[in-house]
């Protein structure tokens, strides 16, 4: 027998971001995601039903699996007040790859990824507030809702303030040894058929008491205001990101993803920046690296037959501690999601090219899973439209500990004295949101 799942969406008053991240503090799991173009928000908690991706098989098409029976379960209560703007989504992260073993030291149960269908989803935005409440019994609803108002009152009331931050103990993972395996990838590159690896730095972060996700999380939203704004918790791991990288947003008939590569610094002062843009724009290495992405993706969308626009020429895209190349990608015509999300995922952004190859690279050169690190994260609902970002400027947190990546393309142009520059600019966000001053 199926069982079935009933939802009921209902308006709520508009909330504060430090408010919604209040109310969260006390679930699990929880996720977070903030738009900063659109700046709508979802905060998502309790798992009515959950995808841990312990199969040794393809985690978009376990995804997709798993997502076509919830779809055949969802019944709108009351009948006949579906809207087609709010519904219940599905939100989570899938593994940067997937491997047999599905929890380690660092990531816990967030290894390989994990998706969830929560009992609250609250969707904010320019419409105004909405709490979507699933339950199997559609009893349930009403109290679940009340439940959610009652909890968004108390924590409207609340006091936000951020706590001052304690000391921070740095590690670097050995710095010599990082550029050497740069050393060696450009080597590879320029003997084998290979013609960009991206490669991941870790940095170790110690406090002396316990970090809060949703206090680094406040933090990020203050000084990245430029970016996404991201966490997936579960227990007691918790994945936070302030990531520029759109990896995709789609709809019926219609399919964004961008192509992000090739960075540089900010300036001291608004001359300085624009001329450090200007090389950024004119440098041949960068600019290769940032074309090798453009293509790939491109023609990838061309397999699936969409009709494509694409600058001819990259813009820059700036956050506070880097710039870099981008361009934005758009298909348009029927498609396949799951298959092209596949396809595409890990871009040769966070990858590398060709894909199977750099990944062999990766694989041998880096000495940690990448867990959600370069991950596609975010939310689908079950009309197929859903956005999701690449796991970057990121850390994982787990009690006093958080583990930070950073990630730099790596072509035969490259020097592994910039790339430490790079991947150094890379942790800033992560570290002075966690209260680290440097390396
Ligand atoms: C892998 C990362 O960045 C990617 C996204 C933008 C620019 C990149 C670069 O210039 O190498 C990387 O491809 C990271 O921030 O950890």
């Amino acid at each position: 027998m199926i069982v079935k799942i009933y939802y009921t969406v209902t308006k709520v008053p508009h909330l504060a971001l430090p408010t919604l991240l209040k109310c969260a503090q006390n679930h699990d799991p929880v996720f977070f995601f903030h738009n900063p173009d659109t700046q709508q928000v979802r905060l998502a908690y309790g798992a009515l039903a959950e995808c841990t991706f312990e199969k040794d098989q393809n985690l978009f098409l376990q995804l997709k699996e798993w997502y076509e029976q919830l779809a055949a379960r969802l019944v709108c209560v009351p009948a006949g007040e579906k809207r087609q703007e709010i519904q219940p989504e599905i939100v989570g992260g899938l593994g940067f790859t997937n491997s047999k073993q599905s929890a380690d030291q660092i990531w816990g149960k967030l290894r390989n990824g994990y998706y969830f269908l929560p009992q609250t989803l609250i969707v904010q935005g320019k419409a105004g507030a909405y709490v979507v409440a699933c339950s199997f019994r559609p009893i349930e609803l009403k109290s679940i809702t009340t439940a959610v108002r009652k909890e968004l009152q108390a924590a409207a009331l609340s006091d936000c303030k951020l706590p001052s931050m304690g000391h921070l103990k740095v590690s670097a993972t050995d710095v010599a040894v990082w550029k050497r395996n740069v050393a060696h990838v450009v080597a590879q590159i320029k003997q084998q058929h290979l013609s960009k690896v991206v490669l991941a730095r870790y940095l170790i972060v110690e406090a002396q008491t316990q970090l809060d996700p949703y206090v680094t999380l406040q933090r990020l939203l203050k000084t990245q205001p430029e970016t996404y704004h991201l966490l997936l918790k579960k227990s007691g791991t918790a994945f936070v990101s302030a990531t520029p990288e759109r990896f995709a947003k789609f709809k019926q008939h219609e399919f964004q993803t961008a192509a992000l590569a090739g960075t540089t610094a900010r300036g001291q002062n608004t001359l300085a920046d624009q001329r450090l843009g200007q090389l950024l724009l004119n440098d041949h290495k960068n600019r290769q690296e940032h074309r090798f992405v453009v293509k790939r993706i491109a023609a990838l969308l061309a397999q699936q037959r969409l009709k494509l626009t694409i600058p001819a020429s990259p813009q820059l895209l700036k956050n506070k501690q880097v710039q870099h190349l981008y361009t934005p990608i758009k298909g348009t015509g029927p498609y396949q999601l799951f298959e092209l999300l596949a396809q595409l995922h890990p871009t040769p952004a966070l990858g590398g090219l060709p894909k199977q190859a750099a990944l062999q690279q990766i694989e041998k050169v880096e000495q940690r899973p990448r867990g959600l690190f370069g991950a596609p994260l975010g939310y689908l609902d079950f009309n197929c439209r859903g956005e999701l970002v690449v796991g970057i400027r990121a850390a994982v947190l787990k009690e006093n500990q958080a583990y930070l990546f950073a990630g730099a393309g790596i072509v035969a142009e490259s020097s592994p004295d910039k790339e430490v520059h790079e991947t150094h600019l890379k942790f800033q966000p992560l570290l002075q949101a966690l209260g680290g001053n440097d390396e």
